[in-house]
């Protein structure tokens, strides 16, 4: 069995961070250790919430008696999403580093997640920087959505093209795979939404109807996250985790955006994510 230590937030209410990537890991058959960087009622799209964020001296002492059972030379991956702070950022970063010293084999799945197109950047100040100049060239994998590939690579995508050079741009930067959420361009159909992944042996595009959910959704990126870095710890490569991980989310939301109830999402995901009704092809774009 794998096993991928995931560090995000944690929210009571709603599906992001831990929430939104535990499950389709444990639904995957992967042992996930889950360490909550805050705990907040509800994700902050809302606008308001209660709770807090950890301090980075308690990330570090829960990382401590993790490694103090033997657990760090048994992951295969570390998964970082929302950190809450520089100084957490740092904890995980290290972190990471530690996991791959116990085992060398061990990858460190890094999901920047910073901001998003409609609501612009929804983190302490700091941490994009923090992410740009320290996450990024610590990660193996890294899944960021238009907006946070933007910021990470300093350039807008308007095209394919564009997107495909700031990819590369990260990739001489330290990771080897950059998987982008959420592309929208404008040499595509308005009506689809794409994803890309990109590693030294190519590039593929995936492609999905793009479902009017209103509000937009919280957590479908931290959802892909875990779907992929799940498929691909399992030995999919990248292109078949790129569309097992499409078929996946575009279920849960078809199945599910429309009827709209929480408890029919979890339910809905428990098959989608092993067999989805609806399979997507990508295609080779370099
Ligand atoms: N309106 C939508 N219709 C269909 N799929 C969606 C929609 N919004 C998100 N998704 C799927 O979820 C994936 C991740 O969403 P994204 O918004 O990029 O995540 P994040 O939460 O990190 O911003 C997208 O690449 C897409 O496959
Ligand atoms: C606490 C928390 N974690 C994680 C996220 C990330 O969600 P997403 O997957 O939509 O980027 C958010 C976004 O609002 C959040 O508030």
């Amino acid at each position: 069995m794998k096993t991928v230590l995931s560090i995000q937030s944690h929210v009571a209410y709603g599906y992001v961070g831990n929430r939104a990537a535990v499950f389709p890991l444990q639904r995957l058959g992967i042992d996930a250790v889950a360490v909550n960087t805050v705990q907040f009622s509800n994700h902050t799209g809302y606008g308001a919430w209660t709770g807090q964020v950890f301090t980075a001296e308690h990330i570090a002492e829960i990382v401590d008696g993790i490694a103090a059972r033997e657990v760090l030379p048994r992951c295969d991956a570390v998964l970082s999403g929302y950190m809450g702070d520089v100084g957490l950022g740092r904890v995980i970063v290290d972190t990471a580093a530690r996991v791959k010293a116990a085992n060398p084999q061990a990858i460190y799945c890094c999901d920047p997640v910073m901001g998003d197109v409609g609501r612009g950047f929804f983190v302490r100040p700091g941490l994009p920087d923090f992410i740009k100049t320290h996450a990024v060239p610590a990660a193996d994998l890294l899944t960021p959505n238009q907006f946070e590939l933007e910021f990470l690579a300093d350039r807008p995508i308007a095209t394919l093209d564009d997107a495909l050079a700031a990819t590369a741009a990260l990739r001489a930067r330290g990771p080897r795979l950059v998987l982008v959420t959420s592309l929208t361009r404008r040499d595509a159909a308005a009506d689809r939404i794409e994803m890309l992944v990109d590693d030294a042996d190519g590039a593929w595009l995936v492609e999905t109807p793009r479902l009017a959910l209103e509000p937009p959704p919280n957590g479908s990126g931290d959802a892909v996250a875990a779907l992929f870095l799940a498929h691909y710890l399992k030995g999919f490569d990248p292109r078949e985790a790129l569309e097992q991980a499409a078929a996946a989310i575009y279920a849960i939301f078809d199945v599910t955006g429309r009827m709209g109830t929480r408890e029919l999402q979890l339910i809905a995901a428990q098959d989608a994510f092993v067999n989805p009704p609806q399979r997507f092809t990508a295609t080779r774009v370099r």
